[in-house]
């Protein structure tokens, strides 16, 4: 693939000739002021990023590459509502659910009346005033959703855990696979549980199936004349689905079609974070996320936290063929913040169609990652010594929540010493001082050195703050979406839609039909005809 279409590319790729032949660490010594330099501060953040294979010139290409690219307009653009999403020609007006300075006015009243709604209810769940069909109180929340609907909500919960309040247990149900229902259902009593139905479409196959599993179970425990009202209610922007589903009109909390599925938590789908954090924790995560948003919108290039990591990204993906980008949080309570970031990030620039015909460079990465330390003991040998370049970003709070400090010092250690190591890497006459250290002869010690060399020069970013709290956390993740952002303009696609996951959907409902032989499967191909027979020839063994 080649690189993006942008007036200085030739010295873009000769200063990628030159860095790549120049270690990271001979940089620090050049460059007294390196760290200041390349450093910056928002909303509660801090991002290093001079562990980078960059120098001042090729950050100054890489800024003028998103002037040439009309970031600045764009970014207002997004912000103040235009139709940006333009396959769907609407806004994507997640930044106005936090109340970022430039939010129109009109959204700025819708949000705030559901705010008002959620507050309420969050209220009435807390005070024991909301109770079950048969007087109960609540004490189970089991949010019933996929993709946005649920990654969301689910990573700040687990995120913010120690905000979790007393007596009000959350859980998460996202996979079709009935096994994730039960396992739930198994541990909940019914006449304290309360469902929360989280689809912007209310059309999602996964979500329909697991909410009437979950009524019929119901239904079964409490009797057919229970009343549903008291034990479901929806987060959708298709309140006539969920009135049809049998929740009553006054327990939908509405979202709109201008706030995309993988921007959604900052929307009523965020009601379960509201009721298990509490809704102050929940307006102080969109506080952190509007301070993101207003420094989005009114730092320059130069000094922006999202537009500095999207550049940093498109340096490796085009100009070092990097395919993939760790992001490895130190942090527990953050694990799930990797597999939230493949939604937004994959689902929004896992896309090759460009505004006019196709893209002609690499889009976005593969993001993976997992909380460390753990990850040292499984992908991190890759890291250090694979044949492949993969960017990472460690994300680190400097205080725990709890008081084992010993535990905060050896984990925030090993953050430092795996950007440090990744730079550094190791010689060959390192390694071989190694060996002969342990006793190896030195002919052993010659043969088995270059097992043991680290290439080093891998980059990194490192991001601090200074506790994991809700509005930190809402920093963060608003970090993220401007990123994704920024990268799309550079690649001139539409982070907005996600034409990609309908196909699969259409296919499935088409296989259904040929497995229960409504539907004629001969169109299929062999192989897929073959195996949807095994499945038949299960279920009729199940009937014997
Ligand atoms: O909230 P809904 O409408 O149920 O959709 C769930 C998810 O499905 C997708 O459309 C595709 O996976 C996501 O973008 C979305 O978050």
């Amino acid at each position: 693939m080649s690189i993006p279409s942008l007036s200085h590319n030739d010295e873009l790729l000769a200063l990628q000739n030159v860095l790549a032949s120049q270690s990271l660490i001979s940089l620090f010594v050049e460059d007294a002021n390196r760290t200041e330099d390349y450093s910056c501060e928002a909303s509660g953040l801090y991002l290093d990023y001079s562990k980078n294979r960059v120098n001042s010139r090729a950050m100054a290409l890489l800024f003028n590459a998103a002037r040439e690219k009309n970031l600045e307009q764009k970014i207002q653009a997004l912000l103040g509502g235009e139709a940006i999403n333009y396959t769907e020609k609407r806004p994507a007006l997640h930044t106005a659910l936090r109340g970022a300075s430039n939010t129109p006015a009109d959204k700025k009243a819708l949000v705030d009346d559901v705010h008002v709604k959620m507050a309420e209810f969050v209220d009435s769940i807390h005070s024991c005033r909301w109770r079950g069909s048969t007087g109960k109180t609540i004490t189970d929340i089991v949010n019933i959703g996929i993709g946005g609907s649920d990654l969301g909500p689910l990573m700040v919960t687990e995120a913010l855990k120690p905000y979790q309040q007393k007596n009000i247990r959350c859980h998460f149900v996202s996979n079709v696979d009935a096994a994730d229902l039960l396992s739930i259902l198994a541990n909940t009593n019914p006449e304290s549980t309360l469902f929360v139905v989280a689809s912007k479409t209310f059309t999602t196959l996964e979500t329909l199936t697991n909410a009437t599993t979950a009524r019929d179970w119901l239904t079964r425990a409490l009797g057919a004349d229970v009343d549903v009202s008291k034990h479901f209610v929806a987060t959708t922007s298709n309140v006539e689905n969920a009135v049809k589903f049998g929740i009553d009109a006054r327990n939908v909390f509405p979202m709109w079609d201008w706030v995309g599925g993988r921007y959604s938590l900052w929307s009523s789908i965020g009601l379960p974070i509201a009721l298990g954090l509490g809704m102050e924790n929940f307006k102080a995560l969109l506080a952190g996320a509007a301070e993101m948003d207003n420094h989005f919108s009114e730092q320059p290039l130069e000094k922006n936290m999202p537009v500095i990591l999207a550049l940093l990204g498109v340096w490796y993906t085009n100009y070092w063929e990097a395919d993939t980008h760790a992001i490895i949080p130190y942090a527990h309570d953050l694990r799930l913040f990797p597999k939230y970031l493949q939604q937004l990030d994959m689902e929004s620039n896992g896309k090759s169609a460009a505004h006019k015909g196709q893209v002609k460079q690499a889009t976005g990465p593969i993001i993976w990652g997992e909380a460390g330390t753990n990850g040292q003991h499984s992908f991190h040998q890759l890291l250090h010594q694979g044949t492949r370049l993969v960017p990472v970003d460690f994300i680190a709070p400097l205080k725990a929540h709890h008081e084992h400090n010993d535990h905060q010092t050896h984990l925030f250690a090993n953050c430092l010493s795996q950007s440090y190591a990744l730079m550094v890497g190791k010689t060959l006459e390192q390694a071989k001082q190694e060996f002969i250290d342990i006793g190896y002869s030195d002919e052993e010690s010659e043969q088995l050195a270059h097992h043991k060399v680290m290439e080093g020069n891998r980059p990194t970013n490192t991001i601090l703050m200074d506790q994991l709290t809700p509005k930190n956390l809402g920093a963060l993740i608003a970090l993220y979406e401007h990123k994704v952002f920024v990268q799309s303009v550079i690649w001139d696609i539409n982070p907005f839609d996600q034409w990609g996951v309908e196909l699969g959907k259409k296919i499935s409902t088409l296989i259904s039909g040929v497995i229960n032989n409504e539907i004629d499967g001969s169109t299929f191909d062999a192989s897929t005809q073959s195996l949807i027979k095994r499945y038949q020839n299960s279920l009729k063994l199940d009937d014997l």
